[in-house]
């Protein structure tokens, strides 16, 4: 049976409602189908971990009045309940629409809070809406009440004491770090053994995410958009690099960890998730986290002969390059499956990866996590061995991109180009007053 309903009751997770008297008006939200209120603010719905985040971004030059408070050319997360303001026109109350479990088309439908706890940690109240969680934090929406700012509130609960203190080490250096693409750290809190860490609120998910909403492109975004996010990605690591700071490796490498500032096109990037040391059984779980396909080769080698060690500059370069190609391309350049794409060529034959490796095969391991490992054991090889793979149908038109991709991931970190380089390379320094433009435009002057 066809569905004609153009927007089905599951759909729909959010309402807002006028509560102005007299005039009444519905503004529906449903899941990345954003609404722009006249030329105030855009309104978008997305599911992050089950649940929904409507976030608000504000277009106007007068602002707009969230609670009582004015927010201006940023962008804000919509709770259940909360209060907009369009100054001298409409006030809308938010309602998140709560599917009960009967009526969730699947066991995906959003099922948002209807009232999120909260907490007061110092200046600042967190709420129970998560906004995601990974490995070893979660992070909720938190607002500090004396700025009436809303911020991501990281939690982190660590084992032993010197965890806390390593991470408060390098805290205090992202502390004092200040750029349009790195996410920011406000503020930080201890309590016992959980550390609050206060960021810059992103509203638009991660960058994964956003390369996979674009299926009707095979997961490629244009040369233009990749083109314009691998410029901020430049400069927030030109940044860094500059002050002689490194994501040293594993942090930085997932494009999960490159933030969207705020939801829709051409978006303003922030990297975030890096510099935190990790507990010491970080670098065990990398194994079976998956994170090995970000690292450079001189990380795999250093993972396996825990003596060496490697450097972290060059490998930012190296994900870099490898977030590039993702992002052209729609595939990661050594995690891929050659089998479900005739194109793709298997750089080493099995049995000898597996030997080259030395494999430990754990005999209690189940399939699952031995196809897991022989997949891992594949990437790494197809890493170590420097090949990759550019599909003429893709790359054919892309040579300048190509180029740079090629100079990200050469083997050598000793080689590699830096990010100084790819400033400067033709790919970017073709369109360069365009793209300084748009940042300006987009970044400097913009939410
Ligand atoms: N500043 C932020 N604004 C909004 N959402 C955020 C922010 N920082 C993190 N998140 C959300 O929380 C999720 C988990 O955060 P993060 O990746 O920092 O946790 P982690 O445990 O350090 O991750 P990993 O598994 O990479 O070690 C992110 O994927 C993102 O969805």
């Amino acid at each position: 049976m066809v569905n004609n309903d153009p927007c089905p009751r599951r759909h729909v997770c959010a309402k807002l409602v006028t509560v102005n008297k007299g005039r009444k008006e519905v503004i529906v939200l449903s899941i990345n189908k954003p609404v722009t209120i006249g030329r105030h603010p855009k309104l978008c719905v997305r599911s992050g971990t089950g649940g929904i985040i409507v976030s608000c971004q504000d277009l106007s030059t007068n602002g707009l009045v969230l609670n009582g408070h004015m927010i201006r050319r940023t962008s804000v997360i919509l709770m259940h309940g909360d209060i907009l303001e369009i100054p001298s026109s409409l006030t809308f109350k938010c309602l998140h629409i709560w599917a009960e479990p009967n009526d969730k088309g699947n066991i995906f439908d959003p099922t948002p809070p209807l009232q999120p706890a909260q907490k007061r940690v110092g200046d600042y109240v967190v709420t129970s809406h998560c906004l995601g969680s990974g490995s070893f934090a979660t992070v909720h929406l938190a607002v500090n009440k004396h700025k009436h700012r809303q911020v991501a509130c990281k939690t982190i609960k660590a084992r032993k004491g010197h965890e806390l203190s390593q991470v408060w080490k390098e805290v205090k250096i992202l502390l004092s770090l200040n750029h349009p693409n790195i996410n920011r750290v406000y503020d930080v809190d201890q309590n016992g053994n959980f550390l609050h860490i206060f960021l810059e609120l992103c509203t638009g998910g991660d960058l994964f995410t956003y390369i996979i909403s674009h299926q009707e492109t095979e997961n490629r975004l244009c040369e233009g958009e990749a083109k314009y996010i691998m410029f901020q990605l430049l400069k927030g690591l030109t940044y860094l690099h500059d002050k002689l700071i490194s994501h040293r490796g594993m942090e930085f490498h997932l494009p999960e960890n490159i933030l969207l500032y705020t939801p829709g096109p051409y978006p303003r990037i922030q990297i975030a998730d890096f510099g935190l040391a990790r507990p010491k059984a970080y670098q065990e779980t990398l194994n079976v986290c998956g994170t090995v396909s970000y690292l450079p080769p001189e990380g795999i080698l250093a993972l396996d002969n825990k003596h060496l060690g490697y450097v972290g500059m060059p490998s930012d370069c190296w994900s870099a390059g490898v977030i590039l190609f993702i992002m052209l391309s729609g595939f990661h350049p050594f995690d891929y499956d050659a089998s479900s794409d005739s194109d793709w060529l298997e750089v080493v034959p099995d049995s000898q990866e597996l030997d080259l490796l030395d494999l430990q095969q754990d005999t209690q391991c189940s399939q699952f996590s031995q196809s897991y490992a022989r997949n891992e054991n594949r990437v790494k090889q197809r890493i170590l061995s420097g090949e990759i793979e550019f599909k003429d149908s893709i790359w054919r038109n892309l040579p300048r991109a190509r180029d740079l991709v090629g100079r990200l991931l050469i083997r050598s970190p000793l080689n590699r180009g830096t990010v100084y380089s790819s400033m400067q390379s033709a790919w970017i320094a073709d369109d360069l007053p365009a793209l300084e433009a748009a940042y300006f435009d987009r970044v400097l002057a913009g939410p």
